[in-house]
């Protein structure tokens, strides 16, 4: 919270949990001395997790003797939020149900969706298990070794995400799933590769592994295999020539088009409910999961109506045409920084 980002080179694969923590507090010895409960909050990213963030928030308070909540994604019993694991997964998912709402004039919803998820970890696997809960069917997930493919109508069930969760938590890959002889006959993995051209027909597209996970090929290949809606759980999860066919078809296809959601907005209830995080440590208590997912839904809600709204106003769409929400979100965020740095007199 402060809009920077930052990171290391260390790769955590392959180290032991002592050799991590050591690096934390290598990492937060540094770090300690620029942010504060009201200065700058960072928060997990790709490769830190709740382990992660809790050596670093050890550290800090072994440097700096105090208990202050300067990290978000902390432990449960001490200081973090409940559904700020699943914030970013489950955000992503509620925003794309407007998305899906407002293109379907209320009659749809993830109800009997095909839904293609890259990635499996923390947004990915939150994401799959929302779409689940929600009647959707997810049909891949992938890491930075490959993809899997569900063979089954089924997809993925929550217990095979559960065992995913926990590879994961070891650094493993997803190829122990698809060479285990329990979970192997349901899945096919292809090496090397993101799902996009592999996926078969499909409704909603989440990249939520990694940066320009969607190239200008793969997006023909989503279009052409029915995909009706994309949104972003990575950050910039899509190239900017895969955003530029996405937005052309939008402008073409009308009402029967691509709908593109960027991760601005559409992965923004990870660093919302990082923000509830704050204002439970602000005030020393905790608010129930509900209350909590409660919140999150409506700040999904708003996210994806400013975006909406904000469009309609600035790049009116022409008859038929879904708003942009790229250009909605972009310019929303803009005025809200642009009027707080004029009424603060930082304008000249
Ligand atoms: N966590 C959060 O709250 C938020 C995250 N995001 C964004 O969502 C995305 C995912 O983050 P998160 O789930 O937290 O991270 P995790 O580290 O939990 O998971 C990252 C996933 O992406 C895969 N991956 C990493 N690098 C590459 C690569 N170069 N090519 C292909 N796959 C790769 C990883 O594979 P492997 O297991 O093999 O390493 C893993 O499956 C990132 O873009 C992040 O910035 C955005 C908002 C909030
Ligand atoms: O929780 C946060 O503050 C940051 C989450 C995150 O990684 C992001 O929004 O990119």
């Amino acid at each position: 919270m402060g809009g920077g980002k930052g990171g290391a080179d260390f790769d955590p694969k392959g180290k032991s949990d002592n050799e991590i923590r050591r690096f934390c507090y290598a990492f937060m010895k540094e770090l300690s001395r620029h942010i504060g409960a009201d200065t700058d909050v960072p928060a997990g990213d790709i490769g830190v997790g709740g382990r992660e963030v809790g050596y670093m928030f050890g550290a800090y308070k072994s440097i700096r003797n105090q208990w202050e909540g300067i990290l978000t994604g902390k432990g449960g019993s001490w200081g973090g939020s409940l559904i700020r694991p699943e914030a970013t997964g489950y955000g992503l998912v509620y925003y794309v149900e407007h998305m899906i709402q407002y293109a379907s004039g209320g009659k749809e919803s993830f109800a009997g969706k095909r839904v293609a998820i890259s990635g499996s970890g923390n947004v990915a696997q939150y994401a799959a298990l929302k779409v689940i809960e929600l009647g959707g069917t997810v049909t891949s997930l992938s890491d930075s070794k490959g993809a899997i493919i569900a063979t089954s109508e089924k997809g993925f069930t929550p217990e095979i995400i559960d065992v995913i969760a926990d590879l994961k938590l070891n650094r493993k890959a997803l190829s122990d799933l698809t060479n285990s002889s329990e979970y192997g006959s349901q899945f096919k993995y292809i090496e090397g590769a993101r799902p996009w051209k592999h996926c078969g027909q499909v409704d909603v597209a989440l990249p939520s592994a990694t940066q320009n996970e969607v190239s200008a090929e793969e997006a023909e290949a989503l279009i052409s295999q029915g995909a009706k809606f994309i949104a972003e759980g990575s950050n910039m999860g899509c190239t900017q020539e895969a955003i530029d066919i996405f937005e052309a078809s939008r402008k073409e296809k009308k009402g029967s088009a691509i709908w593109y959601a960027p991760g601005k907005a559409a992965n923004a209830g990870g660093v919302a409910v990082s923000g509830l995080e704050m204002a439970q440590n602000s005030q020393r208590l905790k608010w129930t999961s509900e209350e909590v997912d409660e919140k999150l839904k409506q700040i999904m809600k708003n996210c994806f109506e400013n975006g909406l709204e904000t469009a309609k106003e600035y790049v009116t769409p022409k008859e038929g045409e879904f708003p942009s929400l790229v250009a909605g979100s972009n310019i929303a965020g803009f005025k809200k920084v642009a009027q707080a740095m004029h009424d603060q007199g930082d304008w000249w």
